[in-house]
């Protein structure tokens, strides 16, 4: 199939294919499911050679092709879409890899204006929607028409989506935006990145007594909402929508090509990711099935480790079975560590020291059940179309059954062939502080003072040696460390590390001067709040959020 013939569909099923514009612009399917591509592209034949001394725009030009047809966006224009994208970036290298160990390497995703990997897709997702708004409303005008079309995005963070979704479209006319996020449950800086924005068409709303799942639920419920999502116009920015995906294939690829040579030749790479909402991973996983060589893909998740039980259980579950299991797997969901399980929103997601994976139900888990069940089906045949209609069933039955029961058991064939691609390791609290300091202490290669849900990960990839000593290891730094002082500061203590100090050694000025800045958040409760405050400020109405200082 070639390039130009390249369109989306949803998981849940329906013959529909939606264009990449179309597909970007809807965010979630109207039947809930979440859009793939009809085929997984394949790559030039001498893309080793050819993209090796690709800047990261150029990569991100090639790779992005791929999957956009030129009569969508035409090259010229996708390249100024790319090239504005990552001019604001710190890096030159955009995402640079560093080296930490003798065979490891940390890929550090936090170089963009929020200082969070989420800067590399959500830079490219606003320039994206302005792209086709302006595209679209410039037609209306040439027709004499007054209506212009409007996008009112809705997100849901559990802090660093939101800040850099925020900065990707702050300053984009037709556009609105309304980030939700857990009252009290995301990181002081996080909250002040978000809320000091003093940009008319941003609206931070802090859901009371919530966690991440009630806001990405809510947000689910109002795409699903037929009426209000024509209404509004309703625009994701969370990884539910494609463009957040494909925009991250391209650091697998960068960190690649900036590994040395004995390292790509070995063909034995394993690549260990910090996980909550399984897009960052699901990335990497269109990489390998691109051809990009790789071993396993390592589940790094902190104590709300639902992923890292499906893939050792093949059940995916919210809440443990505990019945008929192994003692030390019991202790998990009993905090073996003392940490009590929190009940936001009725949920037992723990609040841990690694926030932004404080998730219970990850969305983009679905898209890897889709190709799960394309891939394991009894009897495929020949068309393509009918498997994908046998595959869409397969997993709207799982889907169902999770809604009824909480829980559905995928099976052993699932978790196997789950398991030629991913392997997953849960880290506590105390194991993500004790890797902190051990970075912090490195002689080697350091000191490198990383971020919580960096030290997950670098956690995972330790364990992970022992069953492959001889791969190289790439772990992705998906934040800096200046977005998490309480785990940074808990870690580095004052009493064993009196000669650190955080502020002077971490925290950028840029952050900085966040303190003096005057923050506005909308307080609301449940799904009715934020629907009345949408539809408020989308009549015009002045809605007057809370104000005040903030310290971090
Ligand atoms: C700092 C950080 N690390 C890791 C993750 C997990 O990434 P994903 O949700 O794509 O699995 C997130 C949030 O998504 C995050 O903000
Ligand atoms: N950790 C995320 C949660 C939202 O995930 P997304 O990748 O689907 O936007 C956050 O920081 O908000």
């Amino acid at each position: 199939m070639s390039q130009a013939e390249m369109r989306y569909f949803s998981t849940r099923g329906g013959s529909e294919t939606l264009s990449f514009e179309e597909a970007v612009l809807t965010g979630l399917a109207p039947n809930g499911g979440l859009y793939i591509p009809t085929h997984i592209p394949s790559l030039p034949s001498d893309w080793q050679t050819s993209w090796s001394n690709l800047s990261f725009p150029d990569l991100s030009f090639e790779i992005l092709s791929l999957f956009i047809p030129r009569s969508v966006i035409p090259a010229e224009d996708l390249k100024s879409i790319i090239n504005t994208s990552y001019s604001t970036f710190r890096s030159e290298k955009t995402t640079p890899l560093r080296q930490t160990g003798e065979k490891e390497w940390v890929l550090e995703l936090w170089h963009g204006p929020t200082w969070a990997f989420k800067d590399v897709a959500l830079q490219f997702l606003g320039e994206l929607f302005r792209y086709f708004l302006e595209r679209r409303n410039g037609v209306l005008e040439k027709e004499g028409k007054e209506e212009r079309e409007e996008l009112t995005v809705v997100g849901a963070t559990s802090g660093d989506t939101g800040s850099a979704a925020i900065y990707g479209l702050r300053s984009k006319p037709s556009i609105t935006i309304f980030i939700l996020y857990p009252d009290g449950r995301i990181s002081p800086i996080q909250e002040a990145q978000m809320a000091t924005v003093p940009d008319e068409n941003v609206h931070c709303v802090a859901v009371e007594n919530s966690d991440f799942d009630t806001c990405q639920s809510i947000v689910k419920t109002l795409f699903s909402d037929k009426e209000f999502n024509s209404t509004h116009r309703l625009g994701a920015i969370n990884s539910i929508n494609w463009a957040r995906i494909l925009a991250q294939i391209v650091y697998y690829f960068s960190a690649y090509f900036q590994l040395p040579q004995k390292a790509r030749q070995s063909g034995d790479i394993q690549f260990t990711v910090p996980t909550g909402n399984f897009g960052d991973i699901l990335a990497g996983w269109f990489a390998k099935k691109l051809g990009l060589p790789m071993n396993h893909l390592v589940v790094a998740t902190n104590e709300n480790d639902i992923l890292e039980r499906f893939f050792r259980t093949g059940r995916y579950e919210a809440e443990e079975d505990t019945a008929g299991q192994a003692p030390e797997t019991a202790a998990v969901n009993g905090s073996s560590d003392g940490q009590q399980a929190t009940s936001a929103g009725g949920s037992s997601v723990k609040s841990t020291h690694s926030p932004a994976m404080d998730i219970l139900l990850s969305s983009n888990f679905e898209r890897l059940l889709y190709y799960l069940a394309l891939e394991t089906l009894e009897t495929p045949s020949k068309d393509e179309v009918e498997d994908r209609s046998r595959a869409q069933e397969k997993l709207n039955g799982w889907m169902n059954e999770l809604k009824k029961n909480g829980k559905v058991d995928l099976g052993e064939k699932i978790k196997e062939a789950a398991g030629k691609d991913f392997w997953s390791e849960r880290v506590s609290d105390d194991q993500t502080l004790e890797e902190i300091r051990k970075y912090y202490k490195r002689q080697d290669h350091g000191p490198y003072v990383v971020d919580p849900h960096t030290a997950v990960g670098l956690a995972a990839t330790e364990r992970s040696q022992k069953k492959s000593p001889n791969s190289y290891w790439i772990t992705l730094s998906t934040a800096h460390p200046a977005k998490f002082s309480s785990a940074v500061e808990l870690a580095l203590n004052s009493q064993q590390f009196p000669e650190f100090n955080f502020r002077e050694t971490v925290l950028p000025d840029e952050l900085k001067k966040l303190e003096t800045l005057e923050k506005r958040v909308h307080k609301v409760s449940g799904e009715q709040g934020v629907r009345e405050l949408i539809e408020r400020v989308k009549k015009g109405e002045k809605v007057v959020p809370g104000e005040g200082k903030g310290s971090i």
